[in-house]
């Protein structure tokens, strides 16, 4: 369920990357009673990180466990020959990497034409102008807070002033209609701080799926939005 904030609605993405995935379908059901805005999967193919996750199948699987919109975090070279599959398994969102492709233009035409939303993600050696030239071709920027690869990392906090200048980028370019994810090291603690900077898409992998009860970490994050500052 959408927080809203100084006129600007917030969405919570759970991440399933860090789910206990012999429960996911448990998990998965909690966090969205608990008030989540979608799920973000994140699909590694190590090579453009070191990690290896989970491709299409999985979320064929997931479409039975959940109506919310589902959203794929590519971390892979070669996007290109996911997105078929990705859309025969009705993703809503994909979003590449601009460092995994040699060609984002045409990646993200491609995701279009197949019928699904398009995102462009950038890691925290990126400067925020390589979206520029792309906002009509998508609806989310995501800036990553972390190094992509592995979730319950710590976040960098150089990432405050970078998600600060993309929300200047977004705003100056008049791109209402892109939302500014923001995914690594997000908590109930540092949520506020984020979302002052401008985010209003928030990634969380560790913190829903860690120790505390699912309602019990939304509980934190609804009142560290709502509350006077
Ligand atoms: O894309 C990634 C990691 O590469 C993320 O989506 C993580 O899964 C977020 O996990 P936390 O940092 O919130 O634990
Ligand atoms: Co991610």
């Amino acid at each position: 369920m959408a927080i809203s904030r100084l006129g600007r609605e917030l969405l919570i993405a759970p991440s399933i990357l860090s789910a206990d995935f012999l429960r996911l379908g448990e998990q998965v059901r909690e966090a969205a009673e608990a008030g989540a805005d979608l799920f973000h999967l994140d699909m590694m193919d190590g090579h453009f990180v070191p990690n290896l996750t989970f491709g299409p199948p999985v979320v064929e699987g997931l479409q039975k466990l959940t109506s919310l919109p589902l959203e794929a975090h590519l971390m892979v070279l070669r996007p290109e020959i996911y997105l078929e599959d990705l859309a025969s398994a009705r993703m809503h969102r994909v979003t590449v990497h601009a460092e995994a492709t040699t060609h984002l233009h045409y990646v993200l035409g491609k995701i279009g034409s197949l019928g699904m939303k398009a995102g462009v993600a950038i890691s925290p050696a990126t400067p925020v102008g390589m979206v520029e030239d792309v906002l009509d071709m998508i609806d989310l920027v995501l800036v990553m807070t972390v190094n992509p690869g592995f979730g319950g990392q710590s976040f960098i906090t150089h990432s405050l002033k970078k998600v600060e200048s993309m929300r200047t980028l977004l705003d100056r370019a008049g791109a209402a209609h892109v939302r500014l994810e923001v995914d690594g090291g997000i908590k109930a603690g540092n949520i506020s701080r984020v979302a002052d900077c401008g985010a209003d898409t928030f990634v969380m992998g560790s913190a829903i799926f860690g120790e505390k009860p699912c309602e019990t970490v939304f509980g934190e994050i609804r009142r560290a939005l709502t509350s006077e500052r």
